[in-house]
């Protein structure tokens, strides 16, 4: 990429998949700000923006709150529906501010968000590169080849893939060949994720500008 972008776009193949845990290692590692602008689920967990916010130890100037913050865990527009409201997706815009920015998605790409668009669209929209986590394991490489696809067919920057469990070594590499991506790394299974965790590992994340300068988007 010639142009470092403002920020990357975390999304997933799934919900639960460690976006969240990889928007925490990267905004660590970036000194990053980070923004979940869709949240559901509040009635039954605190949100990923205090997740980030302790995993990551971040100073508060450097999060930004979610445009809408929703009480059931559905799809933004699911949990939006249950409240009465629509989400204005055209109010969204890239905070103000020199970044970079790590935006987290909800679920993955294809997650209703109002009643005409998803996710996806919302990538689109915010015209940041992305950064697809995956399951390491077994049933993974048909789940992201066909979020990459989705991705190519919009013409959206994809930074790479990352991936989180136990190493599998064809995995990784069937998904670089047949998804013509790149690995961006790979995270363990952790024991215990706490601060620490993720201050260790981020130490082995390269700076922001080089991340991308190594790793064209295709
Ligand atoms: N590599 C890993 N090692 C240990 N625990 C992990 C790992 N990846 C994810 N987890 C744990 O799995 C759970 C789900 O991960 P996470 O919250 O990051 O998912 P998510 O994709 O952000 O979900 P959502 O769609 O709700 O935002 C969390 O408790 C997280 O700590
Ligand atoms: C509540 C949950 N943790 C996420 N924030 C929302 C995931 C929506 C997934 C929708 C779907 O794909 O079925
Ligand atoms: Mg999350």
């Amino acid at each position: 990429m010639s142009v470092t972008p403002k920020g990357v776009f975390v999304t997933g193949t799934d919900t639960e998949i460690g976006k969240t845990l990889v928007s925490a290692i990267l905004t660590k590692a970036w000194n990053a700000t980070y923004w979940k602008p869709f949240q559901t689920g509040l009635a039954e967990e605190t949100g990923d923006t205090s997740t980030v916010t302790r995993l990551a130890d971040v100073a508060p100037d450097h999060v930004v709150a979610p445009l809408c913050a929703l009480q059931a865990p559905l799809s933004p527009f699911a949990a939006a529906e249950l409240e009465n409201t629509v989400i204005d997706v055209e109010k969204l815009q890239m905070p103000a501010g020199n970044g970079p920015f790590v935006v987290e998605g909800a679920g993955g790409l294809m997650v209703p968000v109002t009643p005409d668009s998803m996710m996806i669209d919302v990538v689109q929209r915010l015209d940041l590169p992305v950064v697809l986590v995956a399951r390491s394991g077994l049933g993974t490489i048909n789940h992201t080849l066909l979020s990459l696809e989705a991705l190519r067919r919009r013409d959206i920057a994809i930074a790479g893939v990352v991936l989180s469990g136990l190493p599998n070594v064809k995995n990784a590499r069937d998904i670089a060949r047949f998804g013509k991506t790149q690995i961006l790394f790979q995270v363990p299974r952790f024991e215990n994720v706490t601060p620490q965790t993720i201050a260790d590992f981020a130490r082995s994340i390269p700076d922001f500008a080089k991340f991308f300068d190594d790793k064209p988007s295709q």
